[in-house]
C-alpha cells in the first residue's frame, strides 16, 4: 500500500490502523499512519510528509496565580520534564497538588489570573497551543445528548475535515474512530440526556476522546481521563490512549488513582505533591526510587496507591484525628511513613529527587530535546470551510432540536395550552362598550407574558453554549459558523410555535377581521420570541449557571414589560430613563405600539354600556367611539406613525439581538479575559508595591532604631571618662 493512499471503507482504515502498530516495545517515534498522513500533508501542504511528531519540553516551569484579595500563590513550583512521541506520560498528585494546572500550562489554556514562568518548548519552539494545535478531552463530557455516537462523530468531522476530502473517505475516517475506540457495540446508541437513555459513563469518555482523535492531532493532553470509570473502563480508556501514543502521538493524561493494572500502561510517570516534583522518570522505576529515597512500598500495596500515600499530606490530618487503639495500630506499624507526617515525608521525597540522578537526566535529556528545531506544529483547527461549518451546525442544531422534547416541543405543548386560555378567556372579544380594554389586555398578555414564557429554552441554551466553549476552545469551529447554525435552525421551530399559537389565539378572539391583520399579528409575535430566544442565548453566553441566567433574563424582560404602554401610558412613563431610553429599547413597548394600531384601527366601538344606552337612548352626544380615537385618546398611541414601522423595528431588533448573542460570545472569549488579566496583574503589581514598600519602612525602622540604640564605643568612653573623674 502506497504511503499517503486515502482508503475508502472502514475494514480497511481499521487495518490501517492495525498494521501500523509496531512491534516489540511498540514505540513509533516521529511514525504516522497512512491516514495521519493524508490530513497532514493537506496541512503542511507539502508532497511529503515531514517529522510532526510533537516532542514537549518544559523546564523550570512555575505558575503563580493572583487571589481575589491580591495575594499570590505558587501553584507550581519549578517544573522540569519531557514528553515524547510513541508515550503516554501520567501526571500523578493528590488533589490539588497542581495536575490541571500543569495540564493547562502546557496546553496554553492557562487561567486569567495565572502566571506562568520558565519555557515550554514544542518541537524546540515556542508556542501558543491554542485553537487546535493540541487536542485536549476535559474533565467533563460536553456532548449533544440526542446524538447516537456515530452522529456525533460523523458531524464533527464534517466540520472539521476539508471539504474536497471525498465523503466515503470521510465516512471510513469515522468508523476507523469508532473501531478504534471501541465504540462499535453503541454506535448507534444516544448519548443520553434527561429524558433519553444513553451509553454508559466510560463509552461517553470514550467518545470525547474520539472527537479529539479524529483529526489525528501529534498531541493529545487528557484532564483526568478514568476518573468516575469503573476499574474495566478506566483500564480500557487508558489502553486506547496507549494505542493511540504507539501511532507516534505525544499523550499526557493527569490520573487521579489508578489501578495497577492501569499503571502499568503508562510509560512515563510526573508526580506531583504540593506543586513541587516527586519524580518524574520511567514509570517501570518509580517503585525503585521510592525504596531508595527510604519508602519502599509493602508488598501488598499498589505501588500508585503507596505513591499517592506518601505524598498526600490530607493523611496527616487524619492521623491527627484518630483516637485510641486506631493511634496506637498506627504508630506500631512497621511502615517508615507511619513514624513521621506526610509533609515531612513529601519533603524528603522531593529533596531526594532534586538531588538524585532522575533529576539530572531529565534536564539533560530537556536540554537535548531542546535544541532540536524540528517542525511547527499549527494545525490551525478546522479545515473545513465557513460554508460547510455551517451547514453543518446548522443540520446538527437541528437535529438535536427536534429530538430534545426540553427544547422546543414542551414550549409548543404550553404555548397552544396558554392560547386556548386565552382564546377561552377572550373568545368572540367583539366592539362593545369595554371591548378595546380587553383587546388591550389581551395583547399585552400575548406579547409580555407568552414570550416571557420563551426562557423555559434557557437550560437546553446553556447545553448549546457548553458544546460550543468546547468545540470553539479546540478548534473545531468559529463563532460566526455558531451563531449562523444555531439561528436557521431554531427558525422553523420558532415559526411553528409562534404561527400555530397565534393562529389559535387570533381566531378564538376574533381579533380584526382581515388577513393582512392575522399576518401582522403572527409576525409580530414570531419576531417578538425570536427576539427573546436571541436575547436569552447572548445571556447564556455570559451566564452559564443556569438559575442565575433564568433570574436575569426574567428580570430583563420584566423591566421591558413595564416600560411597554399597558402598565402605564407612554406619555406618563417618567420621561428621563424609563421613557428615554428604555421604553424605545423594549420589544414589548414596539409590538404593542403595532398591535394597538393593528386591532383597533378601523373598529368602532359602543360609547356605552348597554343599560345605560337604554336610560340616555338617543340624547347621549356621540353613540361610537372610533379606534383611532381610543388609539390617540386612551393607548396615547401615534397614529401617524405606521405599524409596519413597529413591525419592522421589531425584526431589525431580531437581527441586533443577534448581532448582540454575536458580540457576547466575542467578549467572553475576549475582552472579558483580558480585563480579568488586567485586574489580576494591577492587583499583583499593587500587592507587591505594598511590600516594597512595606520592607522600605522596615528597613528605614531598623535603621532608626540602630541610630537610636546606644552606642557601646560611646559608653565605653563615657564610663571611662567617669571613672577618670
Ligand atoms: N486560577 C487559579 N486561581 C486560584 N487558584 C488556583 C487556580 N488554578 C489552580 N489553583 C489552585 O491550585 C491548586 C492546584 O489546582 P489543580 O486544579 O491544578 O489541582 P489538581 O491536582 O488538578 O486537583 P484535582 O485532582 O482535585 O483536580 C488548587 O489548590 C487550586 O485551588
Amino acid at each position: 500500500m502506497k504511503e499517503g493512499e486515502v482508503r475508502s471503507s472502514a475494514g480497511q482504515v481499521m487495518m490501517e490502523i492495525e498494521s501500523n502498530k509496531p512491534a516489540g516495545n511498540g514505540i513509533v517515534v516521529g511514525g504516522l499512519s497512512p491516514l495521519s498522513e493524508t490530513l497532514w500533508k493537506e496541512k503542511i501542504n507539502t508532497e511529503f510528509v515531514s517529522d510532526v511528531s510533537a516532542r514537549l519540553t518544559w523546564k523550570d516551569l512555575t505558575v503563580t496565580v493572583t487571589l481575589g484579595n491580591g495575594e499570590t500563590r505558587k501553584v507550581l513550583e519549578g517544573l522540569t520534564g519531557y514528553a515524547e512521541p510513541g508515550t503516554i506520560t501520567a501526571l500523578m498528585g493528590p488533589s490539588g497538588s497542581g495536575k490541571s494546572t500543569l495540564l493547562d500550562a502546557l496546553s496554553s489554556r492557562l487561567a486569567t489570573n495565572a502566571f506562568l514562568s520558565g519555557t515550554v518548548l514544542l518541537n524546540g519552539r515556542k508556542t501558543k497551543m491554542s485553537f487546535g494545535t493540541a487536542a485536549y478531552v476535559t474533565q467533563d463530557d460536553t456532548l449533544i445528548g440526542t446524538l447516537t455516537v456515530r452522529e456525533t462523530i460523523s458531524y464533527s468531522a464534517r466540520l472539521r475535515l476539508p471539504d474536497m476530502m471525498p465523503e466515503e473517505d470521510k465516512r471510513a475516517l469515522v468508523e476507523g474512530t469508532i473501531v478504534e475506540m471501541g465504540l462499535q457495540d453503541c454506535a448507534d446508541t444516544v448519548i443520553g440526556n434527561w429524558h433519553l437513555r444513553g451509553i454508559s459513563g466510560g463509552e461517553k469518555r470514550r467518545v470525547s476522546i474520539a472527537l479529539e482523535i479524529l483529526m489525528r492531532p501529534r498531541l493529545l493532553f487528557l484532564d483526568e481521563p478514568t476518573s468516575g470509570l469503573d476499574s474495566a473502563s478506566a483500564f480500557f480508556v487508558t489502553q486506547t490512549l496507549r494505542g493511540l501514543s504507539r501511532d507516534g502521538r505525544t499523550v499526557i493524561a493527569s490520573i487521579h488513582q489508578p489501578s495497577s493494572e492501569v499503571f502499568e500502561l503508562f510509560d512515563r510517570l510526573y508526580l506531583l505533591s504540593g506543586g513541587k516534583t516527586v519524580y518524574f522518570g520511567q514509570a517501570s522505576e518509580a517503585y525503585e526510587f521510592f525504596a531508595r529515597a527510604g519508602f519502599p512500598c509493602p508488598s501488598l500495596r499498589n505501588p500508585s496507591d503507596h505513591f499517592l500515600r506518601c505524598m498526600n499530606s490530607d493523611f496527616d490530618k487524619v492521623k491527627a484525628t484518630l483516637k485510641g487503639s486506631m493511634k496506637a495500630r498506627f504508630e506500631r506499624s512497621d511502615d517508615p511513613l507511619e513514624k513521621m507526617t506526610t509533609t515531612e515525608a513529601i519533603r524528603r521525597l522531593t529533596d531526594f529527587y532534586r538531588h538524585s540522578q532522575y533529576y539530572d537526566s531529565a534536564r539533560e535529556k530537556v536540554d537535548e530535546i531542546s535544541r532540536v528545531k524540528g517542525s511547527v506544529l499549527d494545525s490551525g483547527g478546522s479545515q473545513a470551510s465557513f460554508v460547510m461549518q455551517a451547514f453543518t451546525l446548522t443540520k446538527r442544531s437541528f437535529v438535536n432540536m427536534s429530538r430534545d422534547f426540553g427544547y422546543y416541543w414542551l414550549r409548543l405543548a404550553i404555548y397552544l395550552v396558554v392560547t386556548i386560555c386565552i382564546g377561552t378567556i377572550y373568545l368572540n372579544v367583539g366592539t362593545g362598550y369595554n371591548a378595546f380594554l380587553s383587546r388591550g389586555a389581551c395583547a399585552s398578555f400575548v406579547f409580555g407574558f407568552v414570550t416571557f414564557m420563551s426562557i423555559g429554552g434557557f437550560p437546553s441554551f446553556v447545553e448549546d453554549m457548553k458544546v460550543f466553549q468546547r468545540e470553539r476552545v479546540n478548534g473545531h469551529y468559529g463563532v460566526s459558523a455558531f451563531v449562523i447554525g444555531n439561528t436557521l435552525s431554531a427558525l422553523p421551530f420558532l415559526i411553528l410555535i409562534t404561527f400555530t399559537s397565534g393562529t389559535i389565539c387570533y381566531f378564538m378572539v376574533r381579533l380584526h377581521p382581515g388577513f393582512m391583520h392575522y399576518l401582522f399579528f403572527v409576525f409580530c409575535l414570531h419576531a417578538c420570541v425570536t427576539v427573546v430566544e436571541s436575547l436569552m442565548m447572548a445571556i447564556a453566553s455570559v451566564v452559564p449557571n443556569f438559575l442565575m441566567g433564568i433570574i436575569v433574563g426574567a428580570g430583563i424582560q420584566g423591566i421591558f414589560m413595564l416600560v411597554s404602554g399597558f402598565f402605564r401610558l407612554p406619555n406618563d412613563i417618567p420621561k428621563p430613563f424609563w421613557r428615554y431610553p428604555m421604553s424605545y429599547i423594549s420589544f414589548h413597548y414596539w409590538a404593542l405600539q403595532g398591535q394597538y394600531q393593528n386591532d383597533l384601527r378601523g373598529l368602532v366601538f359602543d360609547n356605552q354600556p348597554p343599560d345605560l344606552s337604554m336610560i340616555t337612548g338617543e340624547f347621549f352626544w356621540m353613540k361610537n367611539m372610533t379606534g383611532e380615537f381610543i388609539l390617540e385618546n386612551v393607548f396615547e398611541i401615534d397614529v401617524n406613525r405606521s405599524k409596519w414601522w413597529d413591525l419592522s423595528v421589531l425584526f431589525s431588533m431580531v437581527v441586533i439581538y443577534r448581532l448582540l448573542f454575536f458580540i457576547m460570545i466575542k467578549v467572553n472569549e475576549d475582552v472579558t479575559p483580558w480585563i480579568r488579566g488586567y485586574i489580576a496583574r494591577s492587583r499583583r503589581r499593587r500587592r507587591r508595591r505594598r511590600l516594597q514598600h512595606k520592607k522600605n519602612s522596615n528597613q528605614h525602622a531598623s535603621v532608626d532604631h540602630v541610630n537610636r540604640t546606644p552606642s557601646l564605643r560611646v559608653y565605653v568612653v563615657e564610663a571611662e571618662t567617669c571613672s577618670s573623674t
